[in-house]
């Protein structure tokens, strides 16, 4: 009786288990069939680019190996247009100046969004890096005057408290004896301390007090993971956008919450007790954009980081609502910190990091700022932003080592691209690889020497239009620059007053990057001798 029962069960078993084996084998096949279609998408179009793997698409090879590399291979391999796959979607990359102000601008409204992503904290698809279509245009409307030359001004002697705090904790750890820096770490606490008193009316003073709770939980929601990011990838947006999944997979997400309910009680305290402040948050509460043009007249000293001229505002004419949810306020707050902290913080590393390595260009930068401190060591927002060798050292610095790689977009319709017959279907994502532009040497001979006489005012005209993105171009192109140029510009002119850089046994020569799935220029370490002048 047992036996028979026993081998009932096993045939049972046996027929479940082919089952089981029949239904991964289906599974399999089903992909691997439906991956063969979708990576004959470009092989169809007769457009060239690298080999795709299954599953991955392209992803594995931007994280396997060193990301300027990747790029500047794929460039001089495949040209100004090519096809690449992120898992399966499929990704057209677009590097010629004309087709890139099609896209930017001409089209804009064709190419208004970036591409859509899933996972983070819930919160996040409201913020202007992320919203779409009509949401987007009012959220920016709404926002850009708080980046206006005129608001920077106001925010000027809030920016330079802190350069001063910064440099007095930094002459005394140099007068104690440090003669080595790690500049990625010096000059996040200066950013992050920036960026928490125009934000958040916060006074951190990161350089001094580096365990402080805000400075903290900011530096932890920079270490995203790169598997989890992986796996917000791959897997369907219904499971990654799901509270469960958040819950247990939790990619930085208790520290975005730590600064969102940090945000909303600040938000509750100003409305109770009828405070103002002057910073981003009582902005944006305050924020009605003003009828008329949405820029200033000294906006322009900048406009040339981002190739801009007035077509740059049609994109935000006619927004008629102009008030943002208390949900909207929250995302950008925690948007302008994480866009603004380390990508200033890593330009201002690059550039210090050239300085040292061309003692030359320090003394030029000494010269020129030297003139320009008045008798009380302070120095007039006007006159930072106007001083030549100065702007052209940040320049050459973005672009040298743009913070990002890639500007993105998605098809929101079918467009033909210029008049080479490509047709971009709607849905697929259009890439710019800025970093390779920038080191192309019919654009800029030598390209990979620093040279910042390249961008000093009589040479600044060769420099062809839609070539130098470190700020992207087009309505969309980076809201936080004019705020980001003034606390890079005011660091560096202060710090060079003070200190020498100088190379050193630890500084790498040339810079190692990290592997990141992040579309970032992400130095391993950048270290330099200082001493005090
Ligand atoms: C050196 C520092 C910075 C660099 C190199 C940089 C670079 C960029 C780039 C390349 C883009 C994409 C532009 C495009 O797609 O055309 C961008 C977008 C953006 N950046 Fe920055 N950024 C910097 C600092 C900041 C700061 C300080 C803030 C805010 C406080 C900020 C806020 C933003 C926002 C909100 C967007 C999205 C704009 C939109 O979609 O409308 N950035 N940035």
């Amino acid at each position: 009786m047992s036996s028979l029962l026993g081998s009932v069960l096993q045939r049972i078993w046996g027929t479940i288990g082919w089952c089981l084996i029949g239904l991964v084998v289906a599974v399999m096949a089903y992909y691997y069939f439906s991956w063969r279609n979708a990576f004959s998408y470009w092989k169809d179009r007769h457009i060239c680019g690298p080999k795709p793997v299954p599953i991955f698409g392209n992803v594995l090879t931007r994280v396997l190996r060193s990301r300027p590399f990747v790029e500047m291979e794929w460039y001089k391999k495949y040209g100004k247009i090519y096809g690449t796959y992120i898992l399966a979607k499929p990704c057209l990359t677009v590097a010629d100046p004309e087709l890139i102000k099609q896209i930017l601008v001409r089209d804009f409204n064709a190419f208004r969004n970036r591409q859509p992503r899933s996972g983070g904290y819930s919160l996040v698809i409201k913020n202007m890096v992320r919203a779409r279509d009509d949401d987007w245009k009012r959220v920016r409307a709404i926002a850009s005057p708080t980046f206006s030359s005129g608001k920077m001004r106001k925010m000027y002697a809030l920016i330079d408290r802190c350069c001063e705090d910064f440099i007095d904790s930094l002459d005394k750890d140099v007068s104690n004896g440090v003669n080595e820096v790690e500049l990625r770490r010096l000059m996040g606490a200066y950013t992050m301390d920036v960026i928490a008193s125009c934000a958040f009316a916060t006074k951190t003073n990161t350089y001094a007090d580096p365990n402080n709770p805000f400075t903290t939980t900011a530096f932890n929601i920079h270490k995203v993971s790169v598997w989890k990011g992986m796996l917000e990838m791959i897997l369907p947006s219904v499971i990654v956008n799901s509270d469960i999944y958040r819950r247990i997979v939790n990619n930085g997400i208790i520290y975005s919450k730590f600064f969102v309910d940090f945000t909303r009680s600040l938000i509750k305290k100003r409305k109770e007790n009828h405070e103002k402040h002057n910073d981003f948050l009582q902005l944006l509460m305050d924020a009605e954009r003003p009828e008329g043009d949405i820029r200033e007249a000294s906006d322009a000293n900048e406009a040339h980081h981002v190739n801009e001229d007035d077509s740059q505002c049609r994109g935000l004419q006619r927004v008629l609502e102009k008030k943002l949810t208390e949900d909207e306020i929250l995302a950008q707050c925690l948007l302008f910190l994480t866009a603004g902290y380390v990508t200033t913080a890593t330009t201002l590393s690059h550039c210090t990091y050239e300085l040292a390595l061309n003692p030359g260009l320090q003394d030029r930068l000494y010269e020129e700022t030297k003139e320009a401190f008045n008798e009380k060591g302070e120095m007039d927002y006007e006159v930072l932003s106007r001083l030549p060798f100065l702007d052209a050292l940040i320049s050459e610095t973005l672009r040298n080592s743009p913070q990002t790689l890639r500007l993105k977009r998605e098809a929101m319709e079918d467009v033909m691209l210029g008049n080479t017959g490509v047709k971009i279907k709607k849905g697929v994502v259009v890439e710019i690889p800025l970093y390779a532009i920038h080191h192309d040497p019919d654009y800029y001979p030598d390209p990979f020497t620093f040279n910042p006489d390249r961008f000093m005012p009589e040479n600044r005209d060769h420099i062809q239009p839609y070539t130098y993105l470190p700020f992207g171009s087009g309505p969309r192109n980076c809201i936080g620059m004019r705020f980001a140029l003034l606390e890079a510009k005011l660091a560096l002119a202060n710090i060079s007053h003070k200190f020498r850089f100088s190379r050193v046994a630890n500084t790498d020569v040339p810079v190692v990057y990290t592997k990141t799935l992040l579309n970032v220029l992400q130095p391993k370490r950048l270290v330099v001798g200082i001493h005090k002048r």
